[in-house]
């Protein structure tokens, strides 16, 4: 079983929307939306990954990001651990650098369904308005 750290952002307008960008078909957890982010690689803190994986996949610079939870999960071939942070200072503007769909929904109009397991709480905290 490998043991994945991932750093994800929930990168929020003003308008309350948040960017999502939907997995590869051929990927692990095929077409889900997600929140854009990836795996912490050895030597990086979780914030220099969510850094370097947003730059990698949406173009943005993270400017501030705060750290609002973690989420542990265990899939049938992987583990993870998501460290969510929301991230509403950047600069650029985000898109689907790898070509991936995107969309901006809002925040009270997320579907926990369309995303992976490990997200569903976080999901849930953010169309109570928890965060
Ligand atoms: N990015 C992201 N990954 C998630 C979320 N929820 C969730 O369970 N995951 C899982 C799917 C993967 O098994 C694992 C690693 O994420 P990833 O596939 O984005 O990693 P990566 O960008 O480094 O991928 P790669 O370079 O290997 O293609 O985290 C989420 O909201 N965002
Ligand atoms: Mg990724």
């Amino acid at each position: 079983m490998k043991h994945l750290q991932v750093a994800v952002g929930i990168i929020r307008n003003d308008k309350k929307e948040i960017f999502l960008t939907q997995r590869a078909s051929t990927s692990h957890m095929a077409n889900k939306w997600e929140f854009p982010g990836g795996k912490i690689e050895a030597g990086e803190s979780a914030l220099e990954g969510l850094t370097r994986e947003l730059m990698e996949e949406t173009g943005i610079v993270v400017t501030e990001a705060l750290a609002v939870g973690t989420a542990n999960h265990t899939y049938q071939e992987v583990s993870v651990i998501l460290h969510f942070y929301l991230v509403e200072q950047w600069g650029g503007e985000p898109w689907g650098k790898e070509g991936q769909p995107q969309r901006w929904v809002p925040q009270t109009h997320l579907n926990a369904d369309e995303f992976p397991p490990a997200n569903i709480e976080m999901v849930e905290r953010l169309v109570r308005g928890e965060l």
